[in-house]
């Protein structure tokens, strides 16, 4: 797996991969590892699937709950610390999750880095997964906080492709999203072979 995701002057960019694997088979090539928690709020996910998804899960029944219970959104910051502390229960046991919680509340535009160790933290640039070493190679040569919202989307969308590209356990589809003031827009969702004839293509290099 390969997420990543950037605070910037636009709001927060998301970008992931599609591939789940088992071993070395791969177990689908099409699976959502950005969750929409509600209209403000995506978490995404990396590590054990099952437990992500599980966990995930339970965190968007608890933010659901926080809204009937109190008229408001939760916060990014009490979504991210809910999830801490309930796998934090279970730390030592086996879980394993590296997720990224952002959104846009009253602290404005907020991402989250959470995992199954303990590890709570906010953060402008995170990458989690497997293919993390090569999304951080094109983030960090690219990131500005002055991007403006169509470069932002195709440096998430380029890290992600050449994270597809060398890492084994990241693949399929490159879904890419960004969140503003006014929630949150799946901007794209393209596969990683379309984007490398697309890159190829720009390079001028025929059929490598
Ligand atoms: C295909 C599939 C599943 C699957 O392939 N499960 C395997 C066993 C799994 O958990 N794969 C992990 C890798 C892994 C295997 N055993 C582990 C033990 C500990 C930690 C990780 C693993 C995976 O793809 N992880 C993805 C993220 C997942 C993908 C699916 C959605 C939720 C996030 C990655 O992190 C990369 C592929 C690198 O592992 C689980 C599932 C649930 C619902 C619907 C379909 C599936």
């Amino acid at each position: 797996t390969t997420t990543l995701g950037f605070r910037y002057k636009g709001g927060v960019l998301l970008a992931v991969d599609s591939r789940a694997t088992g071993g070395q088979f791969i177990g689908s090539q099409s699976m959502k590892k950005i969750v929409e928690i509600n209209d403000y709020l995506l978490g995404t996910l990396a590590g054990g699937a099952a437990d992500c998804v599980y966990w995930d899960r339970v965190l968007a029944k608890q933010c659901r709950l926080y809204e009937l219970r109190n008229r408001e959104r939760i916060s990014v910051a009490a979504a991210s610390k809910l999830m801490a502390n309930m796998v934090y229960n279970y730390k030592g046991m086996g879980l394993s999750m590296g997720m990224m919680l952002a959104g846009f509340d009253k602290r404005g535009a907020q991402l989250y880095y959470v995992d199954s160790e303990g590890t709570r933290t906010p953060g402008k640039v995170f990458s989690v997964g497997s293919g993390s070493v090569y999304a951080f190679g094109v983030l960090d040569s690219g990131y500005r906080w002055d991007l403006e919202d169509l470069e932002a989307q195709e440096l998430g969308r380029r890290a992600i492709y050449h994270a597809t590209h060398r890492d084994a356990y990241s693949g399929g589809i490159v879904r890419v999203y960004h969140i503003s003031d006014k929630g949150w827009v799946n901007i794209s969702n393209e596969d990683c072979s379309d984007l490398h004839y697309k890159y190829q293509e720009e390079k001028g290099v025929k059929d490598e």
